[in-house]
């Protein structure tokens, strides 16, 4: 087969079928051949034309999980057959935060699948420092690494270890990975959401406790899960001002406050309450190879599971047809795998 089918955002919500010839792998590059797809908020962002820095058309994709069919010359590391996810961030080497070894808040990133054509088709091209050995992992976890792997930063940054306090704000997929990674380190873990049917979620896929911060008992439910006290470290994913205008308020003494959410709108941090409290707050962007090997690791034991993340499955077949009233419109759709039929 010399062509492929793509699948293109022509323009903002309108998705089309496209044939594009398989591409050959430069020098340094693997071609690798699609198994399954994560959709992430970013994907809705771009097909709904609210994403400011994107540009059309453009083929989405990734979080995925792969295998590699041909090598290009130089590309070493990687064998044909081996499953691989993509680690989908191209730094510049040269910005500050790349010169301070923070690859991952790159001033210049280039994401694969968003700045740059990305794997919504059978096959890409992508450079092998970009990939990731995941033999060990199911297709459909492999393809979650990704966004498990934010949440695995925010963990890290907050130094979340076992017997801490930590509440995580907001129940979509980067708030599940974060409360199911930080359970994982043995932390005593509290989920926060204005949404029931995410909170039930976290119930049933994660055993983990889940409050409706709008309660007018929150403070009383909050402080009843942690022995009396406040938490010691929360972690804010909801990308809602409105959310943590507040999260002080919710910190005992000491604690840390980390802002994974990316928030439309400028924050308010009651000052008295932040410095008698001493609070630490710190933000966390994208996520580090060493981040992605934590979390195939503890996929790999068993200790993270798609279906902590994971809720719908959609096939590449029929995904142009599919999107708008299966994504799009699904009010219970927290994340979703394609499936490459071929
Ligand atoms: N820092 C990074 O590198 C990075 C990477 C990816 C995503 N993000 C950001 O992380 C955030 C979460 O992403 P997601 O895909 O999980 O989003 P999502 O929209 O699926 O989840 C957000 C959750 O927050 C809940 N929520 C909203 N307002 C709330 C409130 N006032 N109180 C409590 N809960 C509330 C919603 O019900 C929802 O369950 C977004 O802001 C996204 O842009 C950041
Ligand atoms: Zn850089």
């Amino acid at each position: 087969m010399t062509t492929m089918k793509t699948l293109v955002i022509a323009e903002p919500r309108k998705m089309v079928w496209t044939t594009r010839d398989k591409p050959t792998p430069a020098a340094g590059e693997a071609l690798i051949k699609i198994l399954t797809a994560g959709i992430c908020g970013t994907d809705i962002h771009a097909w709904a034309g609210n994403q400011p820095f994107f540009s059309y058309p453009r083929v989405l994709g990734h979080e995925l999980c792969a295998e590699v069919v041909e090598l290009g010359s130089d590309a070493r590391g990687f064998e044909r057959g081996q499953r691989v996810a993509l680690i989908p961030y191209i730094s510049c080497q040269q910005c500050d935060a790349c010169q301070s070894g923070k690859t991952n808040c790159c001033e210049k990133i280039s994401v694969i699948g968003v700045h740059q054509d990305g794997g919504f088709c059978e096959y890409l091209n992508v450079p092998v420092s970009n990939l990731l050995a995941v033999d060990d992992v199911a297709p459909e976890a492999a393809a979650l690494i990704e966004p498990f792997a934010i949440s695995a930063h925010a963990v890290r940054r907050a130094g979340i270890v076992a017997g801490e306090h930590v509440l995580v704000v907001g129940a979509g997929p980067i708030g599940l990975g974060v409360a199911a990674i930080a359970a994982a380190n043995g932390a005593s873990v509290v989920v926060a959401d204005t949404s029931e049917f995410r909170r039930q979620h976290v119930n049933d896929k994660l055993a983990l406790a889940a409050l409706n911060p709008a309660d007018e008992n929150f403070y009383d439910a909050l402080r009843e899960q942690f022995n009396g006290r406040l938490a010691l470290k929360v972690i804010d994913a909801t990308g809602s001002p409105a959310a943590m205008n507040n999260a002080v308020n919710l910190m005992r003494h000491g604690g840390t406050i980390v802002y994974v959410g990316l928030h439309k709108g400028d924050l308010v941090i009651p000052d008295s309450e932040f410095h008698k409290k001493e609070t630490t707050l710190m933000g966390s962007r994208n996520a580090t190879r060493e981040d992605f090997d934590r979390v195939r690791a503890l996929m790999a034991s068993g200790k993270l599971r798609a279906e902590m993340m994971l809720n719908e499955h959609f096939a590449f077949s029929t995904l142009a047809e599919d999107f708008e009233p299966q994504v799009i419109n699904n009010r219970e759709l927290i994340k979703g795998v394609i499936y490459f039929d071929r």
